[in-house]
């Protein structure tokens, strides 16, 4: 049964969600891992419905910047005081959720507080300097950022130029940026909120550059707020989403810190000046790999929220004929609006199994590393790599093809598509950049395939074993497994064409830098495919462990749309495979299992469970009320404040005077 299912609820959508063959919050449960956690998200936005001051003073599409900012203030500290009240304060999950329902997804101050500043002391502090600090954040006495990325540098940390040089008679680290490309530049709150910062700068002692490290410093008075001296902080200005948001610079001018701010869990300075490396050289990388590793969830839902917003819309959207000529047909059964939402529907699901699959993986290896066993490492910074550059890319296409599926309506702020997809797209910069990973990702598979050459495959790990397979025919008896074959061909082909023109560039006498480069599109499309056989192997293991039937059902009819788009996708790569007729057919299942899917699009993504507050769109609504509220919307605009305005009384109306004369 859908439980969304109310008196006074827009007749089409009633019709949908009486169509649905299977329960909800059982879906629900399956999407976010348990029964449990589906609940609490319910009872969460349920309570903080009831609370008058958590609500929002005004659309945010009507909010200046300022306004964004003031609001995102204003609720951050009323949540601080009712947090206890409302969530269990040691969950990471309920913490953001919350946040989301509340504040939503334009960013806030605390925004990077808990995701990035927080979670580097816990991993990478001394227990000491956990005892110092953690606390103090975990309360919010002192609100934090991370930063990192520079004016001039962000993909390339290396050329980081911010400095912190050890003065031994002092104990002290001395901040510099020497340059105006050694500004950091976008950390998220550093603007106007925060008052301490996770800054990495080259560590350098007895003259030597260490390289990137974490230092914890004090950017702003506690009591009065401003800068302290040797600081130089503000806001970077607009940005094209996320204005909620706060992203800052930062320049440091002999800027001093006690030695005890370095975060020291892992690599240490001792106070005559020794360094003590790190167990492996890139564990101070290890806060990005925590975020890339939650990217896949947090994508996935982004693109459910525009799905939300686009499904429920074409079901009560009438437009045109089929063969009935005396009421116009919903524009969610014409088949090109189904080839253009059911695939996002299938891959929001997958980004979000699969995600949560990736922060399991991470919480693993932070107990391995805690105890010293980095070996996990290449092989989470890889995997991630891939995940957030393939994710982040076909949310944003997934996100856009929503909007458009929404007609006229979904151009206008109220359908609030644009500032989802603004979000979103971030992540395909921020936590590197997309190219940037896949090409990281691509150096793990052409090592893969190295090893393979040198008859060392029985070390292969168990993602890229099927790099050293032999598939040459396919049985089209088509079920999942055999599809993921037809994926692992592809991935599999790819990877070697792009290793061997690497090492043919290599073999001409070309440096490897040089040949790496020439090879770098064949090799970030690779990635691109081992990325994407990883999603769908996941997908499928997902849906096999499902135990409620009528659940497994649909997730197997999601699946079967999944498995069919992705391969007529990829078409290209499956030439040397598949035959003519083998792709004909494969493109029929396609089409019938948009049709499958049909009557359960409404319940499918009813089943994210994404509140009205959180989804902010007039167009998403649950009750399917569009057209009376969309009005009221826009009656609600200041600029209809007034019915003349000072454009016209100051311009328009004396050139239209002076015209008459
Ligand atoms: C509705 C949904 C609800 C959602 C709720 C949440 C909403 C949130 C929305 C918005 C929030 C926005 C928040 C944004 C926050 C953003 C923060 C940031 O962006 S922080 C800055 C991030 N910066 C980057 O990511 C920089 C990218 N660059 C790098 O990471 C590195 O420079 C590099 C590209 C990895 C290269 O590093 P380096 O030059 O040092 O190394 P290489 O020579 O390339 O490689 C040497 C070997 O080291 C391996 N390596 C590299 N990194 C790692 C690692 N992390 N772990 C393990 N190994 C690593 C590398 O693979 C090489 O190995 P070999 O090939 O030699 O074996
Ligand atoms: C919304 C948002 C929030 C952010 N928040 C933070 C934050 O809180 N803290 C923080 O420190 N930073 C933050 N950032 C910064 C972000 O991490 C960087 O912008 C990101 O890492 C990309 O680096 P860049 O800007 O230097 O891009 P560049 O590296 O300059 O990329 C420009 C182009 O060059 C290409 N390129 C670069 N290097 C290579 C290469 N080796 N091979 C092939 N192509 C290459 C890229 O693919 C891209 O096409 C944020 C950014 C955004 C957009």
């Amino acid at each position: 049964m859908n439980q969304s299912i109310k008196p006074g609820d827009n007749p089409d959508l009633t019709e949908e969600r009486l169509s649905g063959t299977f329960d909800t919050n059982s879906m629900a449960a399956v999407i976010y891992g348990s029964d449990k956690l589906a609940q609490r998200r319910r009872e969460i936005s349920e309570a903080v419905s009831r609370i008058p001051e958590l609500q929002d003073s005004k659309p945010c599409p009507f909010m200046t910047r300022e306004e964004k900012i003031l609001e995102g203030s204003r609720k951050s500290a009323i949540l601080n005081r009712l947090l206890p009240g409302l969530i269990d304060l040691d969950s990471f999950e309920e913490t953001v959720f919350i946040h989301q329902e509340v504040i939503g997804i334009e960013g806030h101050p605390l925004a990077l507080h808990e995701s990035l500043f927080i979670p580097p002391i816990a991993t990478q502090g001394t227990d000491e300097q956990q005892k110092k600090w953690l606390g103090r954040a975990q309360r919010r006495e002192i609100i934090g950022c991370y930063a990192q990325t520079e004016l001039g540098h962000g993909s390339n940390l290396r050329a980081l130029e911010t400095t912190a040089t050890f003065d031994i008679s002092s104990q002290e680290f001395i901040l510099n940026s020497p340059t105006i490309t050694s500004l950091k530049w976008w950390p998220g709150a550093l603007g106007k909120s925060a008052n301490w910062s996770i800054v990495i700068a080259n560590l350098i002692v007895h003259d030597k550059n260490h390289g990137p490290h974490p230092f914890m410093v004090q950017l702003r008075d506690e009591k009065s707020h401003e800068p302290l001296p040797g600081i130089t902080v503000g806001d970077i200005g607009p940005k094209m989403a996320f204005n909620g948001a706060d992203n800052g610079f930062l320049g440091f001018e002999n800027y001093r810190i006690p030695r005890e701010n370095m975060l020291m869990r892992h690599s240490k300075v001792t106070p005559d000046g020794g360094y003590i490396r790190p167990p492996h050289a890139k564990i101070g990388y290890s806060g990005m790999v925590r975020v890339r590793s939650r990217m896949a969830a947090e994508q996935g839902l982004f693109l459910a929220h525009a799905l939300t917003i686009a499904v429920r819309y074409s079901a009560i959207r009438r437009q045109g004929y089929l063969e009935d000529r005396s009421r116009e047909v919903k524009v969610l059964d014409y088949q090109t609006q189904q080839h253009r939402l059911f695939p996002s529907i299938a891959r929001a699901y997958a980004f979000i199994f699969c995600g949560f699959e990736t922060i399991r993986l991470y919480d693993q290896l932070l107990i391995d590393v805690q105890n010293g066993n980095t070996s996990g490492m290449a092989d989470l910074h890889a995997l991630t790599s891939g995940l957030k550059s393939v994710v982040t890319h076909q949310t944003g296409e997934g996100i856009e093809q929503a909007r458009m599926a929404c007609g006229g309506h979904g151009y206008s702020m109220a359908s609030y598509i644009s500032e989802i997809y603004g979000v979103a797209i971030g992540g395909c910069t921020y936590e590197g950049e997309n190219m940037v990973m896949l090409l990281q990702l691509a150096r793990y598979l052409v090592k893969s395939i190295e090893m393979i050459q040198n008859g060392k495959s029985k070390n292969l790990g168990p993602m890229v074993a099927y790099l050293a397979a032999n598939e040459s025919e396919i049985d089209l008896n088509l079920g999942p497994n055999e599809y993921l074959k037809v994926f692992q061909y592809a991935a599999r082909s790819q990877a070697w064409r792009a290793t061997e023109k690497f090492q043919k560039l290599r073999n001409s006498g070309m440096s490897k830098e040089q040949a790496w480069n020439q090879a770098s599109v064949e090799l970030t499309r690779a990635s691109r495919l081992h990325t994407r056989l990883y999603i769908m192997s996941t997908f499928i293991n997902h849906v096999g462990s499902v135990v409620d039937q009528k659940i497994k059902k649909v997730l197997i009819d999601l699946l079967n749309v999944h498995i069919t788009y992705e391969v007529m996708d990829i078409g290209i790569y499956v030439q040397g495979l598949l035959s003519s007729d083998q792709m004909d057919l494969i493109r029929n299942q396609l089409y019938v299992s948009l049709e499958t899917i049909r009557p359960n699009a409404v319940s499918l993504v009813d089943s994210f469970q994404i509140s009205d507050m959180q989804l902010r769109s007039v167009l998403g609504r649950r009750d399917g009320n569009v057209y009376e509220n969309l009005f009221k919307w826009a009656k609600s605009c200041p600029l209809n404040d007034k019915d003349v305005l000072e454009s016209v009384t100051k311009y328009l109306k004396p050139m239209m005077d002076k015209s008459k004369l």
